[in-house]
């Protein structure tokens, strides 16, 4: 997978060359580039934003540069961490794994020149996403999320592909509690199931386990279970 990023803040994905990414990008599983956006400002001051057409406050990303940037290194999907995106699920994840090369734009200030997406929606698939109902200064930390999301998506990434299948969002609930030894540790036992070596009881405690959690804490996934994705098998009746 070629992924680019494009901001004014390259430095910020220094973690992305760290522990599994790092490792993706070693084995050429991941071919990531970061480029400064103000190598397409053409300004003595490498000008990347402007006052709001229509007043109010902050700056907002001037098209020129971004423009340039994608021509640069589009076409591919592009997808724009943005405050106003669509809420980026693992579902998301699992489909952007599935691609070949992603465009990530960091946003910063007020945002970007609606014109830059619009004008690249006319050539390539774009994605706003939002990682939740706040707002940070840029999109560079929402795309190391969103990377971190992917890649460990990607055959080959994580040791134990076994972990994918089982993980919260997964097969649409939250996952069950997990424990390891000492069987006993301030009083608190390990659940004695899953010291029973009965794994048919051991899988029948999780699943209970992952519908009492998911039914406590996210009632908006208990109303979408089973997930239209879920094939027959995995429908419980
Ligand atoms: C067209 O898109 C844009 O202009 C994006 O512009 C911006 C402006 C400020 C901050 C961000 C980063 O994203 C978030 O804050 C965000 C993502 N998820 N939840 C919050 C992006």
């Amino acid at each position: 997978m070629r992924v680019d990023v494009i901001t004014i803040f390259p430095d910020y994905f220094g973690p992305l060359s760290l522990s599994l990414i790092g490792k993706a990008r070693g084995s050429g599983l991941l071919d990531l580039e970061v480029h400064d956006l103000r190598t397409w400002t053409s300004d003595v001051h490498r000008t990347v934003d402007d006052t709001p057409y229509g007043g109010g406050p902050g700056m907002v990303m001037r098209p020129e540069p971004w423009g340039q940037a994608l021509d640069a290194v589009g076409p591919g999907t592009l997808i724009v961490p943005s405050p106003v995106g669509k809420p980026f699920t693992q579902a998301d994840a699992q489909a952007l794994a599935s691609l070949d090369h992603l465009i990530f734009a960091c946003g910063r200030y007020e945002g970007i020149d609606q014109r830059v997406i619009d004008d690249a929606a006319a050539r390539m698939p774009v994605l706003e996403v939002s990682l939740g109902d706040y707002v940070l200064f840029g999109g560079e930390v929402a795309v190391i999320v969103i990377m971190e999301a992917i890649t460990r998506l990607l055959p080959g990434v994580l040791g134990n592909a076994d972990s994918l299948t089982e993980e919260s969002h997964a097969a649409g609930l939250l996952e069950a509690p997990v424990y390891t030894k000492p069987a006993s540790w301030r009083d608190r036992d390990v659940p004695d199931v899953l010291r029973s070596g009965d794994h048919g009881r051991i899988a029948r405690w999780r699943r209970d386990q992952s519908l009492l959690r998911t039914a406590a804490r996210r009632p908006d996934m208990m109303a979408a279970y089973p997930p239209s994705s879920l094939d027959k098998a995995d429908r419980k009746t």
